[in-house]
């Protein structure tokens, strides 16, 4: 196994009244640093349940999750809360962004939180916003940004701890379509410069070909298909 990210046979299952309803029924998914790939698939498919198995944020009823070849389900509760910390950016559709912090304070929240020395952590967060466009934006408050602006705080936000795994969840739901297009081709300039294994939901099927694989899912099951037309990054 030498990819980033490792889903086999994953199931989940939820209680549903007196049975169970199975949102995800033995997924099998590889990324590998550097791979950028899109998860399609009809509401209800269990796209946002693959993302959460994958961020660590749920566990599995069956099956592995390896990342940095690392079981995830081998580690106790504070370990994978390590691991996720470690190894794994997610980037919701809202951006969450707390309306009295600048972009770059967005970006060091979680070092004031630690006491970490946040001289360091500084540079590496204005680093990061120039990397996504918003030199010129840095102490600007969320209510001054443009939704795409925020986006791009948080996609820097989530590469700030060096992730291995980078999930995407929607990231263009709430964009116009050339905000869009911007976002997921800065999506796949992080995942190249930064060599992350990168997981995007996404329903603008147009901006496929900017991916290198497509994963379909359909009633909890996946299956990779190709991408539509050569990549154009
Ligand atoms: N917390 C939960 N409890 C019970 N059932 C759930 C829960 N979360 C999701 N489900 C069910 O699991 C299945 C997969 O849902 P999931 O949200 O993963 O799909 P999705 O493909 O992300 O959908 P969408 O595109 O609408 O966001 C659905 O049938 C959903 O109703």
């Amino acid at each position: 196994m030498n990819s980033a990210l490792n889903l086999v046979n994953v199931s989940l299952e939820y209680p549903d009244g007196g049975s169970t309803l199975k949102a995800l029924d033995g997924v099998d998914m590889a990324v590998k640093q550097g791979e950028f790939l899109s998860l399609v698939g009809p509401s209800g498919s269990g796209k946002s349940s693959l993302l959460a198995v994958a961020a660590t944020l749920i566990n599995p009823t069956a099956g592995l999750v390896v990342i940095d070849g690392q079981d995830v389900s081998a580690l106790k509760e504070a370990e994978r809360t390590e691991l996720r910390r470690d190894k794994v950016g997610i980037i919701f559709q809202q951006p969450n962004l707390l309306p009295a912090l600048t972009a770059v304070e967005q970006l060091l929240i979680r070092e004031h939180l630690r006491g970490n020395a946040v001289k360091e952590a500084r540079r590496t967060a204005e680093d990061l916003l120039d990397v996504v466009g918003l030199t010129a934006a840095m102490l600007k408050r969320p209510h001054q940004l443009s939704g795409g602006q925020r986006q791009r705080v948080n996609i820097a936000r989530a590469l700030m701890g060096s992730p291995t795994v980078l999930l995407v969840d929607e990231p263009t739901a709430a964009l116009d379509h050339e905000r869009s297009e911007s976002i997921v081709r800065l999506l796949r300039r992080v995942t190249d410069e930064f060599r992350t294994a990168t997981v995007m939901v996404t329903h603008d099927t147009e901006f496929l070909p900017l991916t290198d694989a497509v994963a379909a899912m359909r009633d909890g099951r996946i299956s990779r298909a190709s991408v539509p037309s050569a990549q154009t990054s």
